[in-house]
């Protein structure tokens, strides 16, 4: 599937404003470790935050899937999004990746690259809000978190 088809399919997700809440079940099936400090919420909002977060603006996956160059980049992760602009050039893992998520939600991605508790605790800094949730009709949520995620896994 070429990128143009995939970012529209992304795109369009986007619009109608899927919130896949199937992410919380790989951030579960991830983190089911045992160990308390593998709980992605406690990496990305340490309890310090907890309040400055709470006052952030919540945003709409619509309005996230605006910034997606490498002039204005964002991206959402665990229901948080994240102005990744200026860390786009100092990504160990290249701008191009970080750029293939601007945009959109990056939390699969980002937790199944398996970064370190470094790169976790980085996550807080760049943290400018959360996402808003539309609640849609729960069958047609799971079918769109679905297809978007059969849209990453065959993807090139
Ligand atoms: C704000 C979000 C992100 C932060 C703070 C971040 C941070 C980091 C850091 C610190 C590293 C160095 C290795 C490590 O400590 O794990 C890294 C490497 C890497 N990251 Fe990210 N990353 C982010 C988003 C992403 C996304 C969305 C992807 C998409 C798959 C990605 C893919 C990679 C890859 C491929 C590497 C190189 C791994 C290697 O060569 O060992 N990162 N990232």
């Amino acid at each position: 599937m070429s990128s143009a088809v995939k970012r529209g399919l992304c795109w369009a997700l986007a619009a109608l404003q899927v919130t896949p809440e199937n992410d919380n079940d790989v951030i579960e099936a991830k983190l089911t470790t045992g160990s308390s400090y593998l709980d992605i919420n406690a990496q990305v909002r340490p309890d310090s935050q907890v309040d400055k977060e709470n006052v952030q603006p919540a945003y709409s996956r619509t309005e996230v899937a605006d910034h997606c160059s490498s002039e204005s980049c964002w991206m959402v992760i665990n229901n948080r999004v994240y102005d990744v602009t200026r860390f786009l050039r100092i990504h160990p893992g290249g701008d191009d990746i970080m750029l293939e998520y601007g945009g959109h939600d990056a939390t699969s991605a980002f937790i199944d690259k398996g970064h370190s508790l470094d790169a976790y605790d980085m996550l807080a800094e760049y943290c400018i809000g959360v996402v808003t949730k539309v609640r849609l009709n729960p069958f047609i949520s799971y079918i769109m978190g679905l297809i978007q995620r059969l849209i990453c896994v065959f993807s090139p």
